[in-house]
């Protein structure tokens, strides 16, 4: 249960500069930060105060010898292809989803979703990933997940339209947020969800655009992830896929969360300029079905937030959040042929704060600071891989792996500890994955 926990002697990595990195102790009351201190005589002093103040302690938790940071926000998830993950690989995009995915997606049953959503819960808290933002279909039994383990998300049904189940499907989607919006302790936010630009004609992104608007939700798309995909849009509309979005308005008033943005040339950044929102990179994903490379850096100098996502496990094949940020370094260092193109912590920034800015949770996440929501990891820094350790912000981008992470915090509720699952059983969702995921992808 959330209580009273307090953090000891941990390497305390805020977020909120490059220089905020030292050794210290986090209080944590019910849901959120109470209080933050250094080693200084006067932060002792307000340690033992605070501490004196709240007579019982439910909790405490030596750190020391670990790094402790705001949790992972992956910005771009379908949580149950969990169940889909390494057994159709090596394939393009669209070869992928008509072939592959679509046909074993049309089996799933909702309590198929239930349960590769809670894999891919399991697999995230494990490596570090408190919030995630999530597309897909039967949302109930994901939002369902997200209160039973604790973690926090924003939900979006994903709408592909072509057949005549329109109306279902919007109805769908306004079905979760009037549910869920806000549920599970505010844990859960939702989001309107049109696919992609391929999969959504006009008339229909207009129709769901509306109605983002009128319940002041943001959106949550795909856009401009393969050559193809600019081929398709230019061939249909003439347009490229971000002016297609711009010119049905998509960017006036909303806030919007796009998937990929890999082809966007000059000229279209110009259309996302001054936008509410931004993009999740999706390095992982990416690279896997030879995308090519987002203009990470392009946008970011133009004032174009970009978060960190993995996209589902069907794709990127792992949920680690750290093997993501890895990527993403490596990737830009590789293009400009340059390693001192951009710093470490700012992709670190990236996860964090930055993926919290695009689910417009930056003011309840991202960063360590007093009175936000107790969203913190603890990293095990005690390993060979990880030692010496000469620059821990250098060793998190670089070095560590999911597996490192010790203890996994979500509003305030400890959901790992000593690498323990606290509010899922484990050997059971294992059990249950495996034994669905035959019956999905048989004959595909
Ligand atoms: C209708 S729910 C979401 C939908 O998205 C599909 N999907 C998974 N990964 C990707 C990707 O990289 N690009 C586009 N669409 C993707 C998934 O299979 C679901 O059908
Ligand atoms: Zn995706």
């Amino acid at each position: 249960m959330s209580a009273k926990l307090w953090i000891q002697q941990a390497t305390i990595i805020t977020m909120r500069g490059e220089e905020d990195v030292f050794v210290g102790d986090i209080l944590v009351e019910e849901d959120r930060i109470l209080g933050v201190y250094g080693l200084q005589q006067d932060e002792r002093q307000q340690l033992e105060q605070a501490i004196a103040q709240w007579g019982t302690i439910d909790r405490t938790i030596d750190a020391s010898g670990m790094a402790v940071m705001p949790g992972l926000i992956n910005a771009h998830q379908h949580t149950p292809m969990n169940l889909l993950k390494c057994f159709s690989d090596d394939l393009k995009l669209m070869d992928w989803l008509e072939q592959k995915m679509f046909p074993a997606e049309a089996r799933m049953t909702p309590e198929d979703i239930y349960w590769g959503s809670k894999l891919s819960m399991a697999e995230m808290i494990r490596s570090g990933t408190t919030t995630f933002a999530d597309m897909y279909i039967h949302m109930n039994q994901i939002a369902h997940a997200v209160e039973e383990t604790g973690m926090r998300a924003s939900l979006t049904r994903g709408l592909v339209f072509g057949d005549d189940r329109v109306q279902e499907r919007m109805q769908e989607a306004v079905d979760l947020v009037e549910r869920w919006h806000g549920g599970a302790d505010g844990r859960i936010t939702t989001m309107f969800g049109p696919h992609a630009p391929y999969t959504c004609p006009p008339d229909q992104l207009r129709a769901v655009i509306q109605l983002a608007e009128s319940y002041r939700l943001p959106i949550h798309i795909h856009l401009a992830e393969t050559r193809e995909e600019t081929a398709q849009i230019d061939e249909r509309y003439g347009q490229t896929p971000t002016q297609y979005l711009y010119e049905l308005g998509l960017f006036q008033q909303l806030h919007v969360l796009l998937a990929h943005g890999v082809h966007i040339s000059e000229h279209d950044m110009s259309y996302l300029e001054g936008m509410r929102g931004g993009i999740s990179h999706n390095p992982l994903s990416n690279m896997k079905l030879g995308c090519g490379i987002a203009p990470v850096l392009e946008l970011q100098r133009r004032g174009i937030t970009v978060g960190l996502g993995t996209d589902g496990a069907g794709s990127a094949s792992t949920l680690d959040m750290f093997a993501g940020i890895r990527a993403a370094s490596l990737l830009q260092k590789l293009h400009y042929g340059d390693p001192a193109i951009e710093s470490a912590y700012r992709f670190l920034q990236m996860a964090t704060i930055d993926s919290a800015r695009l689910l417009q949770l930056d003011h309840e996440v991202g960063t360590i600071e007093i009175g936000k929501k107790a969203d913190l990891i603890l990293i095990d820094l005690n390993k060979p891989h990880l030692q010496p350790l000469h620059h821990v912000i250098s060793a998190i981008a670089y070095a560590v792996n999911g597996a490192d992470v010790h203890t996994t915090i979500v509003n305030g509720q400890v959901l790992m500890h000593k690498r323990e699952l606290l509010t899922l059983d484990e050997q059971q969702v294992l059990k249950e994955g495996s034994m669905r995921s035959k019956r999905l992808v048989a004959g595909l």
